[in-house]
């Protein structure tokens, strides 16, 4: 398969970035019959379409070159929930960054909480994992969030040396690309309400500052995920570039609505889309 027309890239307020993985919670079919619903929406979408919206859904490794092969002419991308560090080589049941590229992926979700805490994946292993993103030319979604809920002050503490740490390996291995750091408060997911517009914005402005003062990551930008749904982003600070999508995506109208959403908040900061 030709592989999909990268998505736009970020690096300014005046873009907006959605992101759906959808973990382990589908099947097969289910799969391709939601990646059929989103690819119609996309299509559809004059924001998808012109790239002001940048959409890209993270199915299960099995289905992920068919995602791909129906998102590929609508604007919207795909990507891996997880990679290895190497390439190649005697790594039993592991998927390589490489072969996720080689079959249409443009992104790999690295960190996400659920590999912290049951895979027991540390700062090595992230860090590890973010240079071979960068290595095979994919977008790493890093994720970031501190456990418990306590100030912002703390959240941005906690998470800058989250990201510190991945980067900081990464660039000893190899150079950098751009970086969608996935802010998600460890409490807030899979919860019934996302943590407060305020919080979440407090946090996402010390981070969006801390990440675009390192080197090589000045076009890279905060997003923000922890039972995120309709509703949530017009109530953000603009430096929340948009949003990482768990459940909340599983219904296509709702996604839609999300989308609809981030183009409005662009349109009310003057952005034509
Ligand atoms: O990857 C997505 C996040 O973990 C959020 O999931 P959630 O919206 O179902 O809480």
């Amino acid at each position: 398969m030709s592989l999909p027309a990268k998505p736009a890239v970020g690096g300014t307020n005046e873009k907006a970035i959605i992101g759906v993985s959808l973990k382990m919670y589908f099947g097969y079919e289910r799969t391709l019959e939601y990646c059929r619903e989103v690819a119609s929406i996309a299509a559809a979408h004059p924001a998808v379409r012109s790239g002001e919206v940048e959409l890209f859904v993270l199915p299960a490794f099995p289905v992920l070159a068919d995602a791909g092969r129906l998102l590929e002419t609508s604007g919207a991308g795909t990507g891996a929930q997880d990679i290895f560090w190497e390439d190649e080589g005697a790594y039993t049941g592991e998927v390589s960054g490489k072969m996720v590229a080689e079959i249409g992926g443009s992104y790999v979700e690295i960190g996400h909480a659920e590999r912290r805490r049951i895979f027991g994946e540390d700062h090595r292993v992230i860090g590890l994992k973010t240079a071979a993103a960068y290595r095979n030319g994919l977008t790493p979604v890093l994720c970031v969030g501190e456990l418990n809920s306590g100030s912002a002050e703390e959240a941005i503490a906690h998470c800058s040396a989250e990201i510190d740490a991945a980067l900081k390996r990464a660039q000893s291995l190899g150079p950098a690309g751009r970086t969608i750091v996935a802010y998600e408060p460890q409490w807030a997911i899979g919860a019934p309400e996302p943590a407060t517009p305020e919080y979440i914005s407090a946090v996402v402005r010390g981070l969006d500052e801390h990440l675009r003062s390192l080197p090589g990551q000045a076009g890279s930008r905060v997003i923000y995920g922890g039972s995120a749904g309709p509703g949530l982003i017009s109530q953000l600070d603009m430096s929340v570039a948009g949003l990482f999508l768990g459940r909340f995506a599983h219904d296509p109208e709702a996604l839609k609505t999300i989308l609809d959403e981030a183009a409005a908040r662009l349109v009310g900061k003057g952005v034509t889309v």
